[in-house]
Order: structure tokens, then C-alpha cells, then sequence
């Protein structure tokens, strides 16, 4: 098989089993409302999350936001059954990434594509339309591959698959660790999404069969090409794919760093390109604090002090490791709070029931590393906290102190909140002169200004918390 010559090294890709799927996608806007038991002090906040979803229409109409579009989605040339199914998510118009991607992708013959657009901005619809639009559904074989990096994110882009296919024959099926049935020798579906560790097994023993493959889609592409990461396995299942005719490679991220960028060219050649600038990266709707704790212990009772605020919606806790995950959420469940911890050391069984509990609302605040700091889409999500920054690889480095912060996973990790418009806020723990200048080189990356609140004044804290989110 032939190889490119870029030297990779990969450990094995995060992901896991089960074939349940998540629960559907949110249909409407509103659903940003979340069932709270109101209180006077938590009237606001939740008040507007319903404000935000009343001002969509306004967002769309305004040519600075990343949700504006002057097209119709009748205008895209969509098959009339996809239009159907766009309408039954309640979406009414396209976002500025689906009304340039869209025309796109969809032409003839297919080219390539490197999309780019915040987070929460409707990518995941751009490249679904796309596979769905590009299946023969007389043939029962696969014919859209996408991969995704986590397998969190493979069945969230699987339930947008069935949601937007819901009118037309299409079958899908995942490459997720343990969940083909034992023994499965040949899928038929159309469209199958997953993690590259196991679409790459599922293709090598021919349990995928991909000579009538004509898309290949990178969600997370830049994360998915990362040469330290998951790029090897990726660019194993490309040279898979079939050479008899042409297969039209997508790629689509919120951030494309300049280390991937000449590779992501190399492996989507030619490709039509939609690109932020540096200081586009991170939507407006998200506004960034900062609370200046005074040491790790302190983090601990900052984030506990928080605990209300944290449940009036739902909200996510992103540590660098997994046993601070564990460690902090058994230690609040020891103390009273309702709180769930997922990461990858879990099973896979388990990660699919604590995510769909938190999708669904019955968990509020949920305990995580980095495994779904990328494209998780949960409307409800008004918080996130970065109880550790997130940091380039620790080991890379000989002097802890010079650790540098992950600009791209920040970028990721604030957009789980502020999803298609709405307002969320971010919170970041520093507690000592390391942790602080980390943060100053993301707010220089960024060009965003973290604002502080003081830890010792949580009616102040709440105040400005409200306002923020107002
Ligand atoms: N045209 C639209 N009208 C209304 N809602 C939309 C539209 N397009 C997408 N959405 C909704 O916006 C939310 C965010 O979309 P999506 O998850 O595709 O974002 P993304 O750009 O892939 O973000 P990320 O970079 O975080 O992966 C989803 O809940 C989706 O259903």
C-alpha cells in the first residue's frame, strides 16, 4: 500500500463500544430553555437562554455573524426529501458555513474541501448533507465514510445522519469499538461513521467493504491529521480507499493550526477553501472569565462554591487528566452534589450512559478530560469550566514550567457552550504564576479579553455571571 512520506507516530485512538444510539438531536430552538427548579436568583439566567433563542432570527440577519446567510435552503439545490428533513430539525435558514460550504460540496464533478467555522456554527450539517446527497440508495453498499475522533462525537454525527435522513431509504452503521454484532462479515449500510482505530480494522478485514466509497469526511480534521495523535490511523483508511475513481475528501474544523495545515492540503489536494482569521477563531457569544484561586485545594472549594451556578443549566468541568475527573467528582458526590465523570478510561457501555443521561438532562454538570472537548453539541451546556488549562503535551517539555497552553483545545472546550447563537460563559481556575501566564498567552492568541471575578465575592460573581449570560 502506498504510503505518504510524512513520518507519524500514534497512540491508539480515543474511543468504544455499543450500538445504541444517542438520543436525536435537538429539534428546536427553544429547547436552549432547560427544566430548571427556579429560584429567585436563577430567574435570569434561565430566562435568557430563552431571550437568546428569541434573537436568532436577528443573528441570521446580520451580515458580522457566523449564523447570517442571504440563501434559502431551497436556494442550495437539496433533494426535496433532505429539504424535508432539514425543516423537521426545525432549522429554517442555512448558517453563513452551509450557505458557502453547501454549493460546494454539492457540485459536480465533486472536489475536495478544508472548511472552516466557529464552533456551534452547523458544520456537522454542511458534510451530512453532503454524504446523504451523494448516496445511490439502490446500492447496498458503503459509499460515505466519516471519522471522527472520539466515539461521543461518531454517534452524535450519527444521530444528525438518521435525524436528516429521516425521509429518505438511507442505512447507516458505525465503526465504533464493540459494536458490530461477533461474527459480522459484510456491511451493507450507506453511510458509516466512526473512530479511525477501528474503521481502519473493520476495512483491513473487509468487514467494510470500500470500493464504491465517494466521500471521506474529517469532522475535527485538524485534531483527526494531528500528526501526534490520530493522523497515522486517518491516513491509513484513506490509502484504503478505492483509486478506480475519484473519492471527494472533506475536511471541516473550527481551528486549523499552521502545523496541520500543509498536510491537511496535502491530504485534501486542490481543495475549495472556506478560512477564519486568527481573530474570528472564537464567537462573540461566549463571554471568558477567570477566577484567581490560591491553590489546587482551592480550586477544589472555588468549584464547589460554584455549584449552584453550575446547575441552573447544565455545564461541563474540563480537567487535564482523568484521575482529577474522578477524584473531584467522588469527592463532591461524597459531599451531597449530583455530579458524573466520563473519560476514556471508562468502558465503552458506561461513556454511552453518561452522556446520554447528560444529553437528555438528568445529569447537570458533568466531570471530563479532553475527550469531548471537540464538537459535542448539547444546547443546554451554558457553563464550562477549565478547572485545569488545557496544555501541549506535558512530556514534550523538560521544564514544566514552560508548558505552553493548548490554544486550539481552549477554542473547542468554550464552544461546547454558545451553540448556534446562544450565550454561554467559560471560567477558567489559574492559581499559581504558571497557571496565570498560560492564560495570558491564550487571551494573546485568542485577541479575547478574560475578565476576573473575585473568588471570595460570590454575589458579585453570580451578578456578573447573570449578566453575561443575558
Ligand atoms: N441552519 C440551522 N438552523 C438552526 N440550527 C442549526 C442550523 N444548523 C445547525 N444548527 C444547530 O446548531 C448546533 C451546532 O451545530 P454543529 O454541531 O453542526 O456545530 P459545529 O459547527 O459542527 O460545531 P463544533 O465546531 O463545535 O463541532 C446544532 O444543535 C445544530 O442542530
Amino acid at each position: 500500500m502506498e504510503k505518504d512520506a510524512e513520518g507519524f507516530y500514534a497512540p491508539a485512538p480515543a474511543e468504544a463500544s455499543s450500538s445504541t444510539p444517542p438520543p436525536p438531536p435537538a429539534a428546536e430552538l427553544t429547547t436552549a430553555k432547560t427544566e430548571v427548579t427556579v429560584t429567585e436568583a436563577t430567574t435570569d439566567l434561565i430566562k435568557s437562554t430563552f431571550d437568546v433563542s428569541v434573537t436568532l432570527a436577528d443573528q441570521q440577519a446580520n451580515p458580522t455573524s457566523p449564523l447570517h446567510s442571504v440563501k434559502t435552503f431551497e436556494e442550495l439545490g437539496l433533494h426535496q426529501d433532505l429539504l424535508k428533513g432539514i425543516y423537521d430539525m426545525g432549522f429554517s435558514k442555512p448558517s453563513k458555513i452551509q450557505e458557502r460550504a453547501l454549493p460546494l460540496l454539492l457540485a459536480n464533478p465533486p472536489q475536495n474541501m478544508i472548511g472552516q467555522s466557529q464552533s456551534g456554527t452547523g458544520k456537522t450539517a454542511a458534510f451530512v448533507l453532503t454524504m446523504l446527497s451523494r448516496v445511490d440508495f439502490s446500492l447496498n453498499k458503503p459509499q460515505a465514510i466519516c471519522l471522527a475522533p472520539s466515539r461521543e462525537l461518531a454517534r452524535q454525527i450519527m444521530s444528525v445522519v438518521v435525524a436528516m435522513g429521516k425521509f429518505t431509504p438511507v442505512q447507516t452503521e458505525y465503526a465504533i469499538k464493540d459494536n458490530l454484532p461477533r461474527g459480522t462479515t459484510n456491511v451493507t449500510a450507506h453511510i458509516i461513521v466512526g473512530t479511525p482505530g477501528t474503521m481502519t480494522d473493520l476495512i483491513r478485514r473487509k468487514v467494510i467493504d470500500v470500493s464504491e466509497v465517494k466521500v471521506f469526511v474529517l469532522d475535527e480534521a485538524d485534531n483527526m491529521l494531528d500528526q501526534d495523535g490520530l493522523g497515522e490511523q486517518t491516513l491509513r483508511v484513506k490509502n484504503m480507499l478505492p483509486r478506480s475513481h475519484p473519492v471527494q475528501i472533506i475536511l471541516f474544523s473550527a481551528t486549523f493550526p499552521d502545523n496541520v495545515r500543509n498536510f491537511a492540503n496535502k491530504f485534501a489536494p486542490n481543495a475549495n477553501k472556506i478560512e477564519l482569521k486568527r481573530n474570528e477563531l472564537s464567537v462573540t457569544n461566549i463571554r471568558q472569565f477567570y477566577m484567581d484561586c490560591k491553590s489546587e485545594e482551592h480550586k477544589y472549594d472555588v468549584l464547589v462554591s460554584l455549584y449552584h451556578l453550575l446547575v441552573i443549566g447544565q455545564s461541563i468541568i474540563f480537567c487535564q487528566h482523568r484521575h482529577t475527573a474522578d477524584r473531584i467528582s467522588q469527592r463532591m458526590t461524597a459531599e451531597g452534589h449530583k455530579v458524573a465523570s466520563l473519560h476514556g478510561a471508562k468502558d465503552a457501555q458506561e461513556r454511552d450512559t453518561i452522556i446520554d443521561r447528560f444529553r437528555e438532562g438528568k445529569e447537570k454538570v458533568l466531570i471530563t478530560t479532553n475527550v469531548i472537548a471537540r464538537g459535542i453539541d448539547i444546547l443546554q451546556v451554558n457553563m464550562v469550566v477549565n478547572y485545569d488549562l488545557p496544555l501541549l503535551n506535558e512530556r514534550d517539555h523538560g521544564n514544566r514550567n514552560d508548558v505552553r497552553p493548548d490554544i486550539e483545545t481552549y477554542i473547542h472546550r468554550i464552544g461546547r457552550t454558545g451553540r448556534f447563537g446562544r450565550k454561554g460563559i467559560s471560567v477558567n481556575f489559574v492559581h499559581d504564576k504558571r497557571t496565570w501566564s498560560q492564560m495570558e498567552q491564550i487571551e494573546q492568541a485568542t485577541g479575547k479579553h478574560i475578565v476576573r471575578i473575585q473568588t471570595t465575592d460570590l454575589d458579585t460573581m453570580e451578578e456578573q455571571m447573570k449578566k453575561a449570560l443575558k
